[in-house]
């Protein structure tokens, strides 16, 4: 999940993309990047690091024009500490695209050989995402060899490059001269919406409205899943669906509303933060049929992402809400940091405890979703060392137990504190007196009610099952082998849990 932006105004864009990506910032803290384009010519910048500090007003000077693209990276493919492969990518043929895309591509090592044997193209990274830029020149090129580029021949590229990738793919490309373009998946994993300013007709694409709204646009609609959106440098909109009809199934990631988008989004007709507070409703339920409620003097959040479910949650079963821990808003997300022994660190220098509010006190713990279990060892640890007398712990997310292969860095089962181990060994392992999580169905239900619409989720790293239909226990250990050693950190997970 990373988080992407285009722009196509009649005034110079770089300010706005530099606030937009600064809104989507929770989605990617180890690269950004922002191209702008000024008579069929690019202007780049990028480099890992966060939106603040890549961004020096020399750098925001030497991005002119009036379109433009910008990303926030969380690398869940290739090499997470190259600067290289920091977004967007560029092609100089056909035409020059740029390009930023937020998901995972599952078939990138067999696409990569094909582009290097039958299409000829060069890559010069392990990003997955220069894979799909590639694969998307050479279909442009295709389409467009012997004719003009027009919206229609832009439709049958993104119609080919659907036939030829796997996996998760929200996508925003300009093409020098011409204008910007967008498409997502046939399932719609990873999330993108569009908006169209009404007073001055500019367009703004986004991962998340939060990004609309903070500079000025409102959500207008979601892209659709297979759907192309291109947008012409006079400021016209054309769009298309780009798979055949029944071949594309909206399927959502289902963690973009546990965890990953901010909670002031809406994403695909469904509000992050009503999401959050029905599955606080749904987990109530589940907690007061394992704890007796006379048991639980006080319910206490691990912030941030966990606080309207618990919020929702103490108000259900009757008890008291306090912030029993307070985050050091200087320290990131540490789920989306790359590497174990970074992210354990983290959590204690995140997270600091009011001992007032544990002293004594059997505390209920609610936390968003247990992953590799670094996060809640440390705090349950942390509450008892300062007083607290029994300590629950409850997850609005049902246990984690399969790799995700579409854009969230949990790529090997091993580092998952649910995999292979019963409820009693994971609160063993936790070391807290009842753990209690959320059921699978009942997340569904939780999420999937507030837009019936939906043809139900991408849930594939709590149910094991994979929307794409091409996820094999075989091609999650060839993706795993394409990644730098990162995830050979990431295995070592299970030793920094004990
Ligand atoms: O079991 P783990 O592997 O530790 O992962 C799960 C934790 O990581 C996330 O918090 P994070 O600090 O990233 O972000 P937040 O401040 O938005 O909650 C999430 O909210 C859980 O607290
Ligand atoms: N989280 C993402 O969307 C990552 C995009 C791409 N797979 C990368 O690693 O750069
Ligand atoms: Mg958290």
């Amino acid at each position: 999940m990373c988080g992407i932006v285009g722009v196509v105004s009649h005034s110079p864009v770089n300010q706005l993309i530099y606030d937009a990506l600064l809104l989507l910032q929770h989605r990617g803290q180890d690269a950004t990047g922002i191209v702008t384009q000024l008579d069929r010519k690019f202007f780049m910048h990028k480099a890992k690091g966060m939106v603040r500090d890549v961004f020096r007003t020399r750098n925001m000077r030497s991005l002119p024009g009036n379109t433009g693209l910008g990303q926030v990276r969380y690398p869940t493919a290739g090499d997470a500490n190259s600067e290289e492969e920091a977004q967007p990518f560029y092609v100089n043929a056909p035409f020059g695209i740029v390009m930023v895309h937020n998901g995972n591509i599952t078939n990138a090592k067999a696409l990569r050989k094909e582009l290097f044997g039958t299409d000829h193209r060069h890559t010069n990274t392990t990003s997955d995402s220069e894979v799909l830029l590639n694969v998307l020149a050479h279909e442009l090129d295709r389409v467009t060899s012997g004719s003009k580029l027009t919206p229609e021949t832009v439709f049958a590229a993104v119609a080919a490059v659907h036939k030829r990738v796997s996996g998760s793919y929200s996508v925003i490309a300009m093409i020098a001269g011409y204008g910007m373009l967008a498409f997502r998946d046939p399932h719609g994993i990873r999330p993108l919406c569009l908006s169209k300013k009404s007073d001055d007709g500019s367009f703004m694409l986004a991962s998340e409205s939060v990004a609309l709204e903070g500079t000025g646009f409102a959500l207008d609609r979601d892209i659709a899943p297979g759907e192309a959106v291109f947008i012409d440098l006079q400021g016209e909109a054309f769009s298309a669906q780009c798979v055949p009809e029944g071949q594309a199934h909206h399927n959502p990631c289902i963690f973009e509303f546990i965890y990953l988008a901010r909670p002031d989004s809406v994403l695909d007709g469904i509000s992050v933060y009503a999401a959050r507070l029905n599955l606080g409703e749904t987990l109530a339920k589940r907690v007061l049929s394992a704890v007796p409620p006379n048991d639980i003097d006080v319910v206490i959040p691990i912030p941030e992402s966990s606080r309207p479910s618990a919020m929702q949650l103490a108000q259900l079963i009757g008890k008291p809400y306090r912030e029993g821990f307070v985050k050091n808003r200087y320290v990131g997300r540490t789920f989306i940091m790359p590497g174990q022994g970074v992210r354990k660190k983290s959590v204690r220098q995140k997270l600091n405890a009011i001992a007032s509010e544990f002293k004594g006190r059997n505390v209920l713990l609610v936390d968003d979703s247990i992953v590799r279990g670094t996060t809640s060892k440390e705090i349950v640890q942390m509450a008892r060392e300062v007083g607290a007398n029994k300590v629950y712990l409850a997850s609005a997310a049902p246990p984690v137990r399969y790799p995700n292969v579409y854009g969230i860095d949990m790529p090997t089962k091993e580092e998952l504190v649910a995999h292979d181990r019963s409820l009693e060994e994971i609160r063993q392992l936790i070391g807290c007196d009842a753990l209690i999580y959320q059921d699978v169905e009942a997340m569904k239900k939780a999420v999937g009610s507030l837009n019936p619409s939906l043809g139900g989720f991408d849930a594939s790293c709590f149910d094991g099952v994979y929307v794409t239909g091409d996820v094999t226990a075989e091609s999650i250990s060839e993706l795993n082998a394409d990644r730098n050693p990162v995830v050979q950190d990431d295995a070592d997970a299970d030793s920094a849990l004990s």
